[in-house]
């Protein structure tokens, strides 16, 4: 039988993945007290079945693809990966999906966490049905935070239920290799997915609709991906599309029959579906506050909820479609829980381009790594976004494998970067690497961005060598000799 058990905090938080643990985290130290509510593990989809585990099996994959082209090491690493022993390392990088080490943390840091599934409930109320069956009526003296991320978003696919696809947590949480793999989607998942596994031994097929890897992204970085996959054995198809899935078993075989629209059939042992997110947001009681539930909650600078008045109600991270990535919802958390605090001491938030209750990087530098072969980094806009916001900005593009540090890196070194000046502002104000090693390179980008420093000043600034980073003195040279 439910019982009801009413509780007053002065903050909640639904969802505890890396946002919502970071939000209690800002509130908690300012002396609020904060209850997270969450439903699976406290450390979220990153933790668990995202960022965490699908590094783990790209490391050994990345590692050894520089490594085999390195004199010396090179016959020490062809043989093939100790599988094994991989899938181990994931799941010790995957704390054996046990949150204890994440719930002793939010301990440690003075937050209450209630397990259960939380409903916004009306103002400042939130309900949680409990695993054992009560429910709990949360209410909040100051604001809610929903941070309750996103999930895959499967096509409505003729057969897709029964065939039992594949998502991102399938693809980072497998035990076992499959000999085929099918991968539907050219984004981040899909290619770090078609990485890993044709590396761990799978034979990848990827399914593409569009005209290359990476499609939002400079086309040179999904050229190169797709170079490496094909060099690694992986079928990369383009301009496909998928028009039916059904599972059959085969004798012993359970195969997957993948039917394209030209009528060609590809049949693998498990199909992927990395076709893009939908917000966690179908059941989380956005009726009571006048939203439409499934919907990607919409907000202001100051992760303020835009259509719920009397700022109480946050959405931040996954759910509030921002920018997908944990960093980057990890600096919403520090904002809105700054924002949190502010309002709760009688204070008007400090908004403004680049102030501090302000998440202006969302909009102008959003960092990102794909952890592919080889790495892509890219902060801020594009040649073609540049374009389609008719800002007036000058493409410099210089070949990596030109560099000391690079040859260096890996003798065989192929990549490009680009970098996007605005002309009337003289600061960079978009930049991809595409190369070996480059994820390291990109908080420079990103600085440069975020700083709005000067080009001129950026000459002043020396890379050491020979490090890949001397690629910077190498764009400012061609732009100056252009
Ligand atoms: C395969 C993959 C790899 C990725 N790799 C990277 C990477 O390398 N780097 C990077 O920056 N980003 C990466 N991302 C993106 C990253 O995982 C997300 O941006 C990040 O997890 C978002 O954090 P979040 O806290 O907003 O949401 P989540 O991590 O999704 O956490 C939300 C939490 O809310 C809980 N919850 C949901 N509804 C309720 C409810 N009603 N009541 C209670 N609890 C609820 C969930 O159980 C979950 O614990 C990757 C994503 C995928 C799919
Ligand atoms: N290294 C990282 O930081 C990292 C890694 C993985 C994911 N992420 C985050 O997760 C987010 C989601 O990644 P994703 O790859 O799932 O999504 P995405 O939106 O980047 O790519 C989805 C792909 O699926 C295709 N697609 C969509 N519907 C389809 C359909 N019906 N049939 C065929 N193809 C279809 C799209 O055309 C696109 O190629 C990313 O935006 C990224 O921010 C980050």
């Amino acid at each position: 039988m439910a019982t009801e058990d009413i509780r007053t905090y002065d903050v909640i938080v639904i969802g505890a993945g890396p946002v919502g643990e970071n939000v209690a985290d800002r509130t908690a130290a300012a002396g609020l007290s904060t209850v997270v509510v969450e439903s699976e593990l406290v450390g979220g989809e990153c933790s668990y079945w995202a960022c965490e585990p699908s590094k783990a099996l790209l490391r050994p994959v990345v590692l050894r693809a520089d490594a085999a082209h390195i004199p010396g090491i090179d016959p020490a690493v062809r043989n093939p990966l100790d599988t094994e022993a991989v899938l181990a390392h994931r799941d010790r990088m995957s704390a054996d999906w046990n949150d204890d080490g994440q719930v002793e943390w939010l301990k440690s840091a003075g937050i209450e966490l209630l397990r259960g599934h939380g409903r916004l409930a009306g103002e400042r109320e939130v309900s949680v049905e409990t695993p054992d069956g009560e429910t709990v009526l949360l209410r909040a003296r100051h604001a809610v935070a929903v941070c309750t991320g996103s999930s895959a978003a499967l096509p409505p696919l003729p057969g897709i239920d029964e065939v039992r696809p594949w998502t991102s947590r399938e693809a980072t949480a497998a035990r076992t290799v499959p000999r085929r793999l099918a991968i539907v989607g050219a984004g981040v998942v899909g290619v770090e997915m078609a990485t890993a596994w044709q590396g761990l031994g799978s034979r990848v097929t990827m399914l593409v609709r569009e005209d290359g890897l990476l499609p939002r992204m400079e086309p040179f970085a999904g050229e190169l991906v797709t170079e490496r996959l094909r060099e690694a054995g992986a079928d990369v198809r383009f301009g496909v599309s998928v028009t039916a899935v059904r599972r059959e078993r085969d004798g012993a075989a359970d195969e997957v029959r993948i039917t394209l629209a030209d009528g060609d059939e590809v049949v693998v042992d498990e199909v992927l579906f990395a076709t893009g997110r939908a917000p966690r947001s179908a059941d989380v009681g956005l009726e009571a506050v006048g939203l439409e539930p499934g919907e990607w909650l919409a907000t202001d600078d100051s992760l303020t909820v835009t259509d719920v008045p009397g700022n109480w109600l946050y959405a931040v991270g996954d759910v509030n479609r921002r920018a997908l990535f944990t960093h980057q919802g990890k600096y919403q958390a520090r904002i809105a829980g700054a924002v949190i605090v502010a309002r709760s001491r009688g204070e008007r938030p400090a908004t403004g381009r680049w102030a501090p209750h302000s998440a202006t990087a969302d909009g102008e530098a959003v960092p990102g790594v794909v952890f592919t072969d080889p790495e892509i980094a890219t902060v801020g806009l594009t040649a073609a976004e540049a374009e389609r916001e008719g800002r007036d900005v000058e493409v410099v593009d210089y070949e990596l494998g030109h560099l000391a540090g690079s040859l260096q890196y890996r003798p065989d070194y192929r990549g490009r970067a680009r970098i996007l000046v605005d002309r009337k502002r003289e600061v960079v104000v978009g930049a991809t690497f595409a190369g070996p090693g480059v994820g390291e390179l990109l908080y420079s980008a990103t600085v440069a961005i975020a700083g709005e420093v000067p080009v001129e000043r950026l000459w002043h600034a020396v890379p050491a060598f020979p490090t890949i980073s001397e690629v910077w003195l190498r764009l400012l040279e061609t732009r100056r000799d252009a």
